[in-house]
């Protein structure tokens, strides 16, 4: 059974404040510094060390060589006998799930474009160190107060092998992003809508809305480049 760290408890210089997360892999702490500078600390399950050892220490390895203020810095690693974990930079703001769930925020098109401009930049400096996100997800992704995005959760983060690990497969979560984002402006005709559409016939997209958002998935042909799907964003950002 690991240990979890109560309220108060020390782990190295920082003192919890609480959980904020469990999953399989950890388990995720608000903390604080001396100075009463938030951290994220998260503990690795000793099965899970145990069990895979080379994948617990992606998320670590990967972002100690990624220097962006996009992502989290790490900060520090820490082992007490069987404890062992890393402390994160917190992120402060809310992620878009709860954006989406508990404050049913309407993105507008605007924003819509905004966010993907922002979103792939993110994409850009990941693939250019070699890197796939695999979980660019609404929980996984914070907005700041200045608007600006911060991509978390690198569990799942591994390098390009264009084998099992492929750029193709952020591409894709970002169109699937995109259109969780579309949707919070759709309102289904409850008398109407009783088939089950897909969501490209679903939603009011434009022809050209609609050509990215499958060619990001790979349904209707496919992209190459971060650079060709910047491109083609531009366009369609320019059409409104
Ligand atoms: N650097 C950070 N700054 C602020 N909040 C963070 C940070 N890292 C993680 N969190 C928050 O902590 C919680 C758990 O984090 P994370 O998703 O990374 O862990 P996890 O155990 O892998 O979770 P999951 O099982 O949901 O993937 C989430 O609510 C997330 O928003």
């Amino acid at each position: 059974m690991d240990k979890h760290y109560r309220p108060g408890e020390k782990i190295n210089e920082y003192t919890i404040i609480k959980i904020i997360g469990e999953g399989r892999y950890g388990i995720v702490y608000l903390a604080q510094d001396t100075d009463f500078n938030k951290v994220v600390i998260k503990q690795l399950k000793e099965d899970m060390l145990k069990k895979y050892p080379e994948k617990v220490f992606y998320e670590e390895n990967i972002l100690k060589n990624l220097n962006n203020p996009q992502f989290p810095k790490l900060l520090s690693t820490f082992k007490n006998n069987n404890i062992q974990g890393y402390i994160l930079e917190y992120i402060q703001g809310n992620n878009f799930e709860d954006l989406i769930v508990r404050y049913e925020y309407e993105f507008t098109r605007e924003e819509i474009y905004m966010i993907a401009s922002q979103l792939i930049s993110i994409i850009r400096i990941l693939h250019k160190n070699n890197i796939v996100h695999r979980d660019i997800r609404m929980p996984n992704v914070i907005v700041k107060k200045n608007k600006e995005l911060v991509l978390i959760d690198f569990g799942l983060a591994r390098y390009i092998d264009n084998k099992t690990h492929s750029k193709e497969m952020d591409y894709w979560y970002l169109s699937d992003f995109l259109i969780h984002l579309y949707y919070t402006s759709y309102y289904p005709d409850s008398n109407l809508d009783i088939d089950e559409k897909p969501w490209f016939e679903e939603l009011d997209l434009n022809k050209y809305e609609r050509t990215f958002l499958k060619k990001l998935m790979g349904i209707d042909g496919k992209y190459n480049s971060i650079e060709e799907i910047e491109n083609d964003l531009k366009i369609i950002s320019n059409l409104i």
